[in-house]
């Protein structure tokens, strides 16, 4: 079902001819329509552009050899095996996408309460990564630290008796993100949204001599609902007990949005980031605002399967609503989006020229 729309209809500059239609013109002085009335107009006062430097590519990876198996929710998305992982890392190499995020999919023996296969240097994050770095070094690799793909309750933490332990968890953190720096990971992300696991992150990078790998913190990352095809993506929709609402933020909130960003900012994150997007663009726009800090926003699992659902049903134009969505963040004040649209708006952006 295609949807067909509109070919341009652009305004005239001859005088009207005789129609029925005709009456006297307005008495108006300023007539915004002029500066839309052609492409060329348009493309003239145009305040913020999309480029392929703005995406940054979430990949799934998965156990096995030369598999690639469609994620469900995620139309359009497949769970990679190492060597196809360095496959799409070569597509985007091509694309001149400046970086790809990597998250895995563990088997399920593999996950403990702990999340011990975290901290296995042999991982599937940390072997994708070498894969990759090997053929294509001058691609930004980001790895996420969490462990939320590694535990068999789906938290990022370790809950004793019901309860996510924040410093405990810390500890971890830092030995996770240690490994993937030590796996040549360009930019740790931390996303499990504990107090303080910037600092202690970016101290222990020190410490170990990484002091050129950069931290991107999921700064303001809130309790949503738009994580479930993600959760599907890595298998921790079935084995989450619970929810995340006492380490996410409350998404009535944005003054506390602000308070976190400071905080990972005085703690030595890089860049910063907001997540999800779409439900979440005034929060870009105070926190870039505020502190004119490389400002991302991830525009998550839940934003893609709605745009890229209802464009396989027809209900909507899938590209132009991916770049209008793209956009949207720009608008807003990121300067970078992560997105699983990210190899196909590329491949747009390269083709408009
Ligand atoms: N801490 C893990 C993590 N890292 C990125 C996402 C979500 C990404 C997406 O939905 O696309 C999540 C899920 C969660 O917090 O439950
Ligand atoms: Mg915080």
């Amino acid at each position: 079902m295609a949807i067909k729309f509109g070919r341009p209809i652009e305004m005239r500059d001859a005088p009207r001819r005789q129609s029925a239609l005709a009456s006297t013109p307005l008495d108006l002085t300023i007539r915004p329509r002029r500066n839309r009335k052609a492409e060329w107009a348009r493309r003239l006062v145009r305040e913020n552009v999309l480029t392929t430097d703005d995406l940054i590519w979430p990949m799934f990876v998965v156990d096995g050899h030369n598999t690639r198996t469609p994620v469900a929710s995620m139309p359009g998305v497949d769970r990679l095996t190492v060597d196809q992982a360095v496959r799409d890392a070569e597509r985007a190499a091509k694309l001149n996408i400046p970086c790809i995020a990597l998250f895995p999919y563990t088997e399920p023996s593999l996950r403990d309460e702990h999340g011990s296969e975290a901290l296995n240097p042999n991982n599937l994050v940390c072997q994708s990564v070498r894969a990759i770095k090997k053929e294509f070094p001058e691609i930004g690799v980001l790895c996420d630290v969490a462990l939320d793909p590694f535990t068999s309750h789906g938290h990022d933490g370790l809950i004793e008796d019901g309860k996510i332990l924040n410093d405990e968890t810390v500890a971890v953190l830092v030995k996770q993100a240690l490994v993937q720096a030590e796996a040549g990971c360009d930019v740790i992300a931390p996303s499990d949204m504990m107090d303080g696991r910037v600092g202690a992150i970016r101290e222990a990078l020190d410490e170990a001599g990484f002091l050129d790998v950069q931290i991107m913190s999921y700064a303001a990352k809130y309790a949503s609902a738009f994580y479930g095809p993600f959760r599907d993506a890595i298998g921790s929709a079935k084995t989450l007990t619970g929810d995340k609402r006492t380490y996410q933020m409350d998404s009535a909130n944005s003054d506390e949005a602000l308070r976190e960003v400071e905080l990972d900012i005085a703690e030595g994150a890089d860049m910063v980031m907001v997540k999800p997007g779409m439900p979440y663009l005034d929060v870009v726009r105070r926190v870039k605002d505020t502190f004119a800090m490389p400002t991302f926003v991830y525009q998550v699992s839940g934003e893609y399967a709605m745009i890229a659902g209802a464009a396989a049903n027809g209900w909507i134009d899938g590209d132009r609503a991916m770049m209008e969505s793209l956009l949207g963040f720009k608008r807003a004040g990121a300067d970078g989006i992560l997105t699983y649209f990210a190899p196909k708006a590329a491949e747009k952006l390269k083709a408009e020229g």
